[in-house]
This record gives C-alpha cells, structure tokens and sequence, in this order.
C-alpha cells in the first residue's frame, strides 16, 4: 500500500458554537487522486482550508509528510507549504494583476530567481493549465469562468508542487469544460507524480478521476474507499449519494458521452 502523505487524526474543527468536524481521520496517499464530498455545509472546504493551515483546528492534528503542520513556523513552515499548492473556488485570483502575474506571485518567494525566468516558468505553468499564450496577458475580468479556474489551477502549479489541493474544480463549469478539466487533472496527476485532494460534488469527476472517495457526513470521514465500495455502503446519505437518478446518469452515460 501507498505511503500516506497527509494524516488528519482527531480532527476537530469549529466556528463559535458550531462544531464543523469532531474526531475526524483522513488519509491522502502518495500518487492518489482523492475525491471528498458531502453535503453543503459538511466541511469540505473547511477541511482543505486546516489542512494547509489557514484554520486552526480546536483539536486533533494534520501531518503532512509527517510534519505536524499545527506546530511548525517559520522557515520550516513556508519550505512545507512551498511542497503544496492550492486552487481555491472561483480562482481566488488577484483583480489587479494580470494571469501571468498571478502566477508569479507564489514565485515571488523564490530568492534569486531573475525577472525573466519568474516570467517564463509563470508562462510554462499557465500553458500546462491549458490556457492559450495570449490569456497571460490577461485581466482575471476578462476569463471566462473556466479560464479563471486553470489560471488559479497554474498558480497552484507554480512552485511544482508534490500535493495539488482542488476546492470544487469543475462547479460552474458546462460539461464540455468540465471534462476537458477532469482529464488535465488526471493528465498533471501522472505527468508530475502529483497527489491530489479533490474537493468536489460532480459525480462524473468522481468517476473519471479518483482512485478513492472520502464521504464527510456526522462531522467525520463517515466512509473511504474506491467507487466500488461506496457503492456497497448503505448509510442513508452515503446510498442516496451513489445510488440517485445523477449518480445512475454518472455511470452509465457519463459527461464525455452527453
Ligand atoms: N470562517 C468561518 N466562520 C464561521 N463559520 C464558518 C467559517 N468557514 C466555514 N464556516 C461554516 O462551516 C461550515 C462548513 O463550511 P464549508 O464551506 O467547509 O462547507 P462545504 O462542505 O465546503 O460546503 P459546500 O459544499 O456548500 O461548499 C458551514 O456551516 C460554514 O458556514
């Protein structure tokens, strides 16, 4: 079995009152593409947000390459979250700066990296997020929905990253373009060996892409495993999910074939 490169144990999240997570597992292996859904409003995005450090949990801890993410600082830190990268819904892109300079801010913390150089790697990672050449040049305002997403999946690429970090990939996106992403997800993962922790809630990217599922439900991973065991589970949610007239679509159609 793959070594596990993130490890959350008694995970416990919450805002207030509001318990988001309580004594939640999870493993992401080396190499996998792992799908998490549930319900809105479980903590998917949560969950990536106290992975990476942006969340402080309550409770419990986030290993990452068998660091205790939660109890690092500084240099070593940034070196572990220089191993990562993040696209967040909607691209999260700066407004102000154009594709290209987006993507370099990330490799604004690389010391000594000339201008052109910063440049031409920020170039190469726009291109292997499938946007054309002249979409560099432009302003996140004049992206389409899908444009903005590949250009804040190639700043996530900028630092070659070993873990790709997806919050909802393909939402918004039409089927056509939704995918086209699904198959660049799967095309990075086994170019640049990536691992990736997918947060979605499109049954056709969970069929096309990952190697196994994680359902968030009653504040925990609830189940894990491959398509074919989330088939078998029957909690409620868990047999709705998998076995609903979109789930019935997603099998047996698929989006390719729409
Ligand atoms: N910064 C915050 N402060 C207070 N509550 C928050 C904060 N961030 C998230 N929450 C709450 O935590 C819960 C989980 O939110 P989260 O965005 O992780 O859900 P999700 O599973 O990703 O949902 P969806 O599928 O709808 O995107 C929600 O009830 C949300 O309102």
């Amino acid at each position: 079995m793959s070594e596990n490169i993130i490890e959350v144990r008694g995970l416990r999240t919450q805002f207030g009152r509001h318990v988001v997570h309580d004594g939640l597992d999870l493993d992401l292996r080396r190499g996998e593409i792992l799908g998490v859904v549930g319900g809105s409003g479980t903590g998917k995005s949560v969950l990536l947000r106290t992975i990476v450090g942006l969340n402080q949990p309550r409770a419990g801890t986030v290993r990452v390459f068998g660091q205790d993410v939660g109890a690092l600082a500084g240099p070593a830190r940034e070196a572990l979250e220089r191993r990562w990268g993040v696209m967040f819904q909607g691209g999260a892109l700066f407004s102000s700066l154009t594709v290209r300079e987006n993507v370099e801010v990330p490799l604004n913390a690389v010391p000594d990296l000339a201008p052109e150089v910063r440049q031409g790697l920020a170039e190469l990672k726009v291109s292997m997020a499938g946007l054309p050449w002249n979409a560099n040049d432009k302003y996140p305002s004049d992206l389409s929905g899908g444009m903005k997403k590949r250009a804040g999946l190639a700043r996530a690429l900028a630092l070659d990253p070993e873990i790709l970090f997806l919050d909802e990939p393909t939402a918004g996106l039409d089927p056509i373009g939704a995918d086209a992403f699904d198959r660049l997800i799967v095309e990075l993962r086994d170019a640049l060996n990536l691992s990736v922790f997918l947060v979605t809630h499109d049954l056709d990217t969970l069929h096309a892409c990952c190697d196994r599922i994680a359902v968030l439900a009653e504040k925990k991973v609830l189940v894990s495993g491959t398509m074919a065991e989330m088939l078998q589970v029957d909690h409620p949610w868990v047999h709705e999910y998998f076995h609903g007239p979109r789930a019935r679509a997603a099998m047996t159609t698929g989006r390719a074939k729409e």
